[in-house]
């Protein structure tokens, strides 16, 4: 028997591309998929490697850890684009866990700033894992299942108000409407990326290849002028009751609507399809409006509900100047770093026309970690809570009622996606 290979002798390096196929089995691996790989889908997903991002980790040349990081645009708070870093496929094979090799492979990542990234973003498989290298969960998602028959809906409903409309449509119309849409969506909608070419195909079964594609339904809304304002993608399973009642349980893959007229139009479609009796709403923003819009919200009940966007800021100043302020005032932060990267003193000073951030020798109001300023950025968290948990520190009373005046938002921030 060969004795175990020591941590260093394990090579943590970008991949070659002619080393794809094995890093894509490792992922699978990783991810406890155990269905083989076909040549198809490895060439399929090619599309998505880039030079110098796909890391893996390499014992006596096989590959037993996987990470992938690639550029992404993710909405700030009043709606600007920010560079960031988007992590996934993170896999370390089951023989190899703990020995730091995640840590490993994200050191070498998380000199992404040095490529202009202001932040890094990911979607944690499991919530104790990424806080120790600065992440926070920044957004948090919430999915409702809808009693229908309790919804009090009116049976008649026979299509949207004011003169909008709903179609069914195909895969390719989404192709084509989608993009548009969604871009409309995500430029104003914090804690929004983007999504390639590949999201629009991989989620309109467009690839040949991807063998765990079923095909959905399709919802396009226009408003009286015509304009595609919203799609919602849903599927329905088949089940029948005892006594031959039709018992459907309709899930949403993902509903986006620029008006709240068409949110409201789509689902009360997807709450009105004859034979469905169960809505599942898909990933949502804790705060969405779609009990509201039910005459009985409490038929909506929250099934769900768990941080998703993890957010690490990978440049205080750039992140803290990218997102508006409604309210007007400063604050000295003192940011605990996380391996010597990105801590520091600063002065924000924010008005509703703009910001500064600087690097001060004031004293601090509020002594935050980097993953705690992760989690207040988009506007989500609380200071206050935070503060009562002992994870920020007042040093001068008040200022975590000020953080929260000055970063807080009305409505929360959503990530649609999942990556
Ligand atoms: C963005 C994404 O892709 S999310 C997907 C993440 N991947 C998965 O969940 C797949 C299954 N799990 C794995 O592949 C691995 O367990 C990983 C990637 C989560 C961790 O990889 P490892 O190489 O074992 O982690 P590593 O040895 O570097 O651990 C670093 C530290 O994190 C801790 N840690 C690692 N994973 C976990 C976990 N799941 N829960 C709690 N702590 C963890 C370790 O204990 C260690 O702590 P220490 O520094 O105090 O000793």
């Amino acid at each position: 028997m060969t004795p175990e290979s020591r941590a260093d002798d394990i090579d943590v390096r970008p991949i070659a591309e002619s080393e794809f196929a094995d890093w894509l089995r490792a992922v699978n691996t990783g991810f406890l998929r155990a269905a083989p790989l076909t040549d198809e889908e490895v060439e399929g997903r090619r599309e998505r490697f880039v030079e110098g991002r796909n890391l893996g980790a390499f014992d006596r040349g096989r590959c037993v850890a996987t990470f992938r990081s690639f550029d992404q645009e993710l909405t700030a708070v009043g709606g600007a684009s920010v560079p960031a870093d988007a992590i996934s496929g993170v896999t370390v094979t089951a023989t190899h866990r703990r020995r730091g090799l995640l840590s490993r492979m994200m050191a070498r990542d998380l000199t992404a700033a040095e490529r202009g990234d202001v932040v890094a973003t990911l979607i944690a498989a499991e919530y104790p894992i990424y806080g120790r290298y600065g992440f926070g969960p920044a957004t948090w998602m919430a999915e409702w299942t809808v009693d229908v028959p309790r919804a009090g809906l009116d049976a008649r409903w026979a299509g949207p108000a004011e003169g909008g409309r709903i179609d069914l449509v195909e895969g390719e119309d989404v192709r084509k409407l989608g993009p548009e849409l969604h871009e409309r969506l995500r430029r104003r909608q914090p804690g929004a990326i983007d999504r390639d070419d590949m999201w629009w195909k991989l989620n309109t079964g467009a690839l040949g290849w991807d063998t765990s594609w079923k095909p959905p339904f399709y919802a396009v809304y226009r408003s009286a002028s015509g304009e595609v304002e919203g799609m919602a993608v849903y599927e329905v399973d088949d089940n029948w009751g005892d006594a031959k009642q039709p018992l459907n349980t309709a899930t949403v893959r993902w509903l986006i609507g620029v008006t709240p007229a068409a949110e409201r139009a789509l689902w009360e479609y997807v709450c009105s399809v004859d034979w469905v009796v169960k809505v599942k709403s898909g990933w949502r923003a804790p705060d969405d409006l779609l009990p509201h819009f039910l005459p009985d919200p409490r038929a909506a009940r929250i099934t769900s509900l768990a941080d998703w966007l993890w957010v690490r800021i990978l440049d205080v100043e750039r992140a803290l100047e990218a997102r508006t302020y409604e309210g007007t005032g400063t604050l000295v932060l003192e940011v605990a770093g996380v391996d010597g990267l990105t801590g520091g003193r600063y002065r924000l000073e924010a008005s509703p026309e703009g910001a500064s951030c600087t690097p001060t020798t004031e004293s601090a109001e509020l002594e935050v970690g980097l993953g705690e300023l992760g989690a207040l950025w988009l506007g989500d968290e609380s200071a206050v809570r935070l503060a009562a948990l002992g994870r920020v520190r007042e040093e001068r009373a008040g200022a975590a009622r000020k953080a929260d005046a000055l970063l807080r938002t009305s409505r929360r921030p959503w990530c649609p996606d999942m990556f």
